[in-house]
């Protein structure tokens, strides 16, 4: 694949001139003792607006919204801290936190932040086998759920011994009955009883804070130990990515950001990259756990004043399809939209998704690219460097990231390699977003560096200007015939398709050609209405779009590069953070291969 293929960067651009400053001037603070809690949290109840200063917006559609205050977020987070101290859980232990987008999610993880214990989030679409894994795996002492995540956790309990007590929030009667250790409690109740004063434990900047599985994309999740320090390391890239959150002394915003992400709280993307960072600036956060849809997305942003988001591709993938805007009126202008900014990450957001929030939803987005184990790391900033459509930015201010080899020097220009953090900035000072390494698997967090390097596992070419262009993970790259195929460019080109709603690219093996372009395809649904319940008229229906999608890729992309075959889902798999597991397709078509061999 030619690495930066239709891209128009002149060969001889420079870096744009701000960007050098912004790295050469940025320079990390990080005290010897930092704690999460007391800079989310507590530093904004202690200040004289603190009644009144939203923290949490619960949105409720079509019902009124409840407001919480820091004030409020504080006063809750002793009174658990309090009692989760009671319950013995100590410095460092950790405590399962299985609640969706609520106040009480962040009250749970300011008290487990502030008592020095390190909060494991954990998702609400986990299965009892997925919370029996991160359960048992982190031998997390306490679990506080909800009505929605109880029962999964009760089934699992006995098979959990070290889980001391389970605290179930907004319980009824029925719910409650599924309480059943001695200690288990009903989260009111044990608040209730409990004082709403609390001694912040003064923990490290470098102890942990968050024990957090990755999403499971490539194998099986893997749990990352973050510390309190990370939050620093994230900032820079908030802000940046933000179009600096409201910072923007000329507009003079700062008294207007509002934020609110669809992502869920669960996962570092929705903690680090909204929950937390929201918090950190003591701006409102909008909390809404219903089901995503493009409708609701965009009625709570409209009814929220919300300015600053968070929405992964996917999810700008859907409200594509569901509102791509008319010729008269954009999405923004139909929805009274106050958006600022757009970030949005997770995967590759195309050039399609791109354009789509640039004329639609009245912003240029900036793409971001990081993982669990060094989040926020590279992206754009369209007030200092802007977004190139398709590129994934250049590393943020105090990251030094560049695309190496295997033996860890530099690629050159256009050629693919590792996109990789060094240990340390480019004034020599460590770069504080690191994760402090996996659970209880110090092979595979060793296996993660070369020298000073640390590898993303993901592959990037770099332009003349610096600027990332991405290529695929490591493990989704594939050859076909002798040509390295990067599955986002494909999936990105056939979603620009009017009758494609998603797609995945996996290899399927050939005997002649080592393995072909195979495409998974979700059709939208107006196009297979018309022809739902006629299973003759569905299968023309394929086989004229199967034509009209190769001819679509070919009129695009190099000539190899079209998928051979296409197979039409109804829907892909897909992590619990809505990432689409290619893994899975290869399996099944590598299976598939050897089922015909047999
Ligand atoms: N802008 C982006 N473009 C393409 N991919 C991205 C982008 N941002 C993040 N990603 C992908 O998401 C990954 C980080 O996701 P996360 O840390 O949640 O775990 P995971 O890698 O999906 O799970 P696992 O490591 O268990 O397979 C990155 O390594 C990268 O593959």
């Amino acid at each position: 694949m030619a690495a930066s293929q239709g891209r128009d960067t002149p060969r001889n651009a420079q870096r744009p001139a701000g960007y050098a400053a912004l790295h050469s001037q940025f320079r990390w603070e990080v005290p010897q003792h930092f704690n999460m809690a007391q800079v989310c949290s507590r530093r904004w109840a202690e200040l004289q607006d603190a009644t009144k200063r939203v923290a949490i917006r619960a949105y409720s559609s079509g019902a009124s919204d409840t407001f919480y205050t820091y004030s409020q977020l504080q006063e809750q987070a002793n009174r658990l801290s309090n009692a989760l101290a009671k319950l013995g859980v100590q410095r460092g232990d950790r405590v399962g936190i299985v609640l969706p987008q609520r106040f009480e999610t962040a009250v749970a993880y300011m008290a487990v932040l502030q008592l020095g214990a390190v909060a494991m989030p954990l998702s609400m679409l986990f299965g009892p086998e997925a919370l029996e894994f991160r359960l048992q795996d982190s031998e997390a002492v306490v679990a506080i759920c909800d009505a929605g995540s109880l029962p999964a956790l009760a089934s699992v309990r006995q098979t959990c011994p070290q889980l001391r007590a389970v605290l179930g929030v907004g319980l009824q009667d029925a719910d409650a009955a599924l309480l059943t250790g001695p200690q288990d409690a009903r989260f009111e109740t044990v608040l209730h009883a409990q004082s709403a004063v609390f001694a912040l434990v003064n923990t490290l900047a470098e102890e942990p804070a968050v024990l957090i599985y990755t999403s499971g994309t490539t194998g099986n999740p893997k749990g990352a130990l973050i510390p309190h320090r990370a939050l620093i390391g994230n900032l820079s890239g908030f802000v940046a990515s933000q179009n600096w959150f409201g910072f923007d002394g000329k507009k003079n915003r700062s008294s207007k950001a509002v934020f609110w992400s669809p992502a869920d709280w669960a996962w570092t993307g929705g903690l680090m990259d909204a929950l937390l960072p929201t918090l950190y600036f003591g701006r409102p956060i909008v909390a809404y756990h219903g089901r995503f849809s493009p409708q609701t997305a965009l009625e709570l942003m409209r009814d929220c004043g919300v300015t600053h988001t968070f929405l992964f591709p996917t999810a700008l993938k859907a409200m594509m399809k569901a509102y791509p805007g008319t010729k008269s009126q954009s999405v923004r202008q139909q929805f009274k939209l106050q958006l600022d900014a757009i970030m949005s990450a997770g995967e590759a957001v195309g050039d399609a998704v791109f354009g789509y929030c640039e004329q639609q939803l009245g912003v240029r987005p900036n793409e971001m690219f990081g993982q669990t184990e060094m989040n926020y790391i590279v992206g754009n900033c369209n007030l200092h460097y802007p977004s190139k459509p398709g590129s994934m930015g250049m590393g943020y201010p105090g990251h030094r990231v560049a695309v190496i080899d295997e033996a860890g020097n530099e690629c050159p220009v256009g050629v693919p390699g590792d996109v990789a953090l060094h240990r340390f900035d480019v004034h020599g000072q460590p770069d504080p977003i690191f994760f402090l390494g996996y659970w209880k698997n110090q092979k595979a967090t060793d296996a993660k560096f070369t020298g000073d390097w640390c590898r993303t596992g993901d592959l990037a070419v770099r332009d003349a200007d610096g600027y990332l262009w991405y290529q695929g993970r490591s493990d989704d790259v594939f050859k076909a015939a002798g040509y390295r195929i990067g599955p986002g460019e494909i999936e990105n080109c056939l979603v620009k398709h009017p009758a494609v709603i998603n797609a995945a690219v996996v290899p399927k093996p050939d005997p002649e050609r080592g393995a072909l372009v195979k495409a998974y395809v979700v059709i939208a649904p107006d196009f297979i209405a018309a022809c739902a319940d006629d299973t003759g008229a569905r299968a023309r229906l394929h086989a004229q779009l199967t034509l009209d999608l190769q001819a679509h890729v070919k009129g695009q992309l190099a000539p190899y590069e079209y998928p051979k075959e296409i197979e039409f889902v109804d829907s892909l798999p897909m992590t619990t953070t809505g990432k689409v597991q290619r893994r899975v397709l290869r399996l099944q078509e590598e299976a598939r291969a050897r089922g015909l061999a047999a």
